[in-house]
């Protein structure tokens, strides 16, 4: 797998105190930028999809880069979770912690519907009040949850206890 070969660690930048005193930010623009390290890092997700799922849902924004490329590797459509005010028909609404504030996100109400099955994806899993308020939106739609899958898992902030009952998969754990 070409994974065995990209150097995860030298294509995401630390930033400290971004974007507060004490955040050491996980940059993952140097990864993006990298076309072999972008499509292996997608290749690797992929292969981490159960076979039964029937959607992607991308979490805004940085979601929404690694939600829409896993979308198209694996033939399925992408569901977008927004910050609030976005989208434009009726919606579900969720307000959740973030590592550095607090913030709310969105479903359309005819996103999903019971029998549906979905990875979650998102850039990263910090303490995962991002992702668990994801999980509440797609079970109030009645879909189900295949599992949460991220780039990258801050592994010392135990996102992953958070998201109890729920499968958690990552590319890159940071300790
Ligand atoms: O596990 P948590 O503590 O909830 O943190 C993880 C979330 O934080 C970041 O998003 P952010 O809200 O900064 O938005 P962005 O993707 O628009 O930059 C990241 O992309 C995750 O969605
Ligand atoms: N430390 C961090 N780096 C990048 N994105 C984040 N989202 C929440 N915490 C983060």
């Amino acid at each position: 797998m070409h994974g065995e070969t990209v150097d995860w660690q030298a294509l995401i930048r630390d930033v400290p105190d971004f974007p507060k005193p004490g955040i050491v930010f996980k940059d993952i623009t140097p990864m993006l930028a990298d076309g072999p390290a972008f499509s292996a890092a997608i290749s690797e997700m992929a292969a981490l999809v159960g076979p039964d799922v029937d959607a992607v849902v991308g979490i805004e924004s940085r979601g929404f880069i690694f939600g829409a490329a896993l979308a198209q590797k694996l033939g399925l459509g992408l569901v977008t979770v927004r910050k609030p005010g976005k989208l434009p028909a009726d919606i579900h609404s969720v307000e959740y912690e973030l590592e550095y504030g607090v913030d709310r996100l969105e479903i359309h109400r005819d996103a999903l519907s019971h029998g549906h099955r979905v990875v979650i994806v998102d850039d990263l899993l910090a303490t995962g009040g991002t992702a668990n308020a994801t999980v509440e939106l797609v079970q109030k739609l009645g879909a189900e949850v295949d599992c949460c899958l991220f780039a990258i898992e801050l592994a010392f902030l135990n996102g992953r206890a958070s998201l109890d009952g729920v499968e958690v998969k990552s590319l890159l754990r940071c300790d």
